[in-house]
């Protein structure tokens, strides 16, 4: 869909065959008595895409325009898709890599892959 809509669908399988794919279950341990920012640090994936799904425990983060943190909460059963470096540099910047960052506020163990 995304090739079409760029016009290079004659591009995509190629791409695709060059494609590598890495499966990285995380788990953030809950956080300490007045730890208050476990979880982990700034970032923008260097990968293509991320395809994210976590347990019932919310954590990540994206910035607002303004610079505020907004949670970007999502239940078990969802995806969240982050377009990575890669992504931006193939499409000239019109996709945006978003900086992210996860702040654990429950006390609670959260899984991601
Ligand atoms: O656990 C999350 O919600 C984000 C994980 C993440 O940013 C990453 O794996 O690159
Ligand atoms: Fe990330």
């Amino acid at each position: 869909m995304v090739f079409e809509s760029y016009g290079v669908e004659r591009n995509y399988d190629s791409h695709l065959r060059s494609t590598t794919y890495l499966l990285r279950p995380v788990r953030y341990r809950a956080p300490e008595k007045n730890e208050s920012n476990a979880g982990g640090s700034i970032h923008t994936d260097k990968s293509f895409v991320t395809i994210l799904r976590q347990n019932q425990v919310q954590g990540l983060q994206i910035p607002a325009r303004n610079g505020d943190w907004i949670s970007v909460d999502f239940p078990p059963e969802a995806f969240v898709i982050i377009a990575g470096d890669a992504y931006m540099a193939w499409s000239n910047g019109r996709i945006l890599s978003p900086n992210h960052q996860v702040i654990l506020h429950q006390n609670k163990t959260r899984y991601t892959q």
